[in-house]
């Protein structure tokens, strides 16, 4: 059997409270994973500590089988980490920002110029590609960031709510390079709000609430789990609601 593209087992973060306990999730080499749970469930707290960017208080990050606690800079250089709050450099444009991005990876520089003008082009971006990211709004902002993110080719894409703000034409696109990605064997892991979107883009769904993984599957399994012919947020809500009794 293939490495997963990522294990995680125990992972374990609390502050005033635990908020991630004990978390194990396996993600497949090439698979579409959608993570679902409601406000303060977890779920960026449980993928910035994937990402690299939170310390865990405990438990294990396998990406593409290097121990990404022991060894983050090797499992950084295969990630990609798309914050739902942009950060890009106001007096760059997207491709000075794209281009500074690929000098941090030591992309040669031809390489690097044909990747962000691909990235500028199908994130719809190109007409824009000159102009400063200061005056962009957020929906830009967030596209920028995205194209920033895969500059290096990524072997695995964490993206928290990367829709969220964007409008119908910009939600296409973005959905659209994400499901180019996967069909080159990238792996995808996000997590959405929009129900929709996990229904049709995942090949999996895992919940979390309170800090858990409550449930896992395809939309199919999910559904033979709750017993009934349902909508996912008919399953969603019931999942949550089953999982905050359990934990209660
Ligand atoms: N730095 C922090 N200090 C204290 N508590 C924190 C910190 N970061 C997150 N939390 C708490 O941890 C819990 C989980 O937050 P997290 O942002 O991971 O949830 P989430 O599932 O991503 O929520 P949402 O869907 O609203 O974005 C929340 O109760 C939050 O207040």
């Amino acid at each position: 059997m293939s490495v997963p593209a990522l294990a995680v087992s125990n992972l374990t973060k609390r502050y005033d409270r635990p908020v991630v306990t004990d978390l194990a999730l396996n993600v497949r080499a090439g698979e579409f994973y959608a993570l679902l749970g409601p406000n303060g469930a977890g779920k960026t707290t449980f993928l910035r500590m994937v990402a690299g960017l939170l310390q865990p208080d405990a438990g294990e990050i396998s990406i593409f089988g290097i121990n990404a606690r022991r060894d983050p800079i090797a499992a950084k250089r295969i990630t990609a980490w798309v914050s739902d709050e942009p950060m890009v450099y106001d007096r760059l444009t997207p491709l000075e920002y794209l281009e500074f991005v690929a000098g941090l990876w030591q992309i040669d520089a031809s390489a690097a110029q044909r990747r962000a003008h691909e990235l500028i082009g199908w994130l719809g971006l190109a007409p824009h590609a000159n102009e400063l990211c200061g005056s962009f709004s957020k929906g830009m902002l967030q596209k920028v960031a995205l194209a920033g993110a895969l500059v290096h080719e990524p072997r695995l894409i964490i993206l928290d709510e990367p829709l969220t703000g964007l409008d119908a034409g910009s939600a296409r696109q973005v959905k659209d390079v994400l499901l180019g990605k996967v069909r080159d064997g990238v792996t995808v892991i996000m997590t959405t709000h929009i129900l929709e979107v996990a229904e049709r883009m995942a090949e999996r769904i895992g919940v979390i609430a309170q800090g858990r993984l409550i449930a896992e599957g395809t939309l199919a399994e999910l559904r033979s789990r709750i017993g009934r012919q349902s909508s996912l947020e008919d399953i969603f809500l019931d999942l949550v609601a089953q999982g905050g009794a359990e934990a209660a």
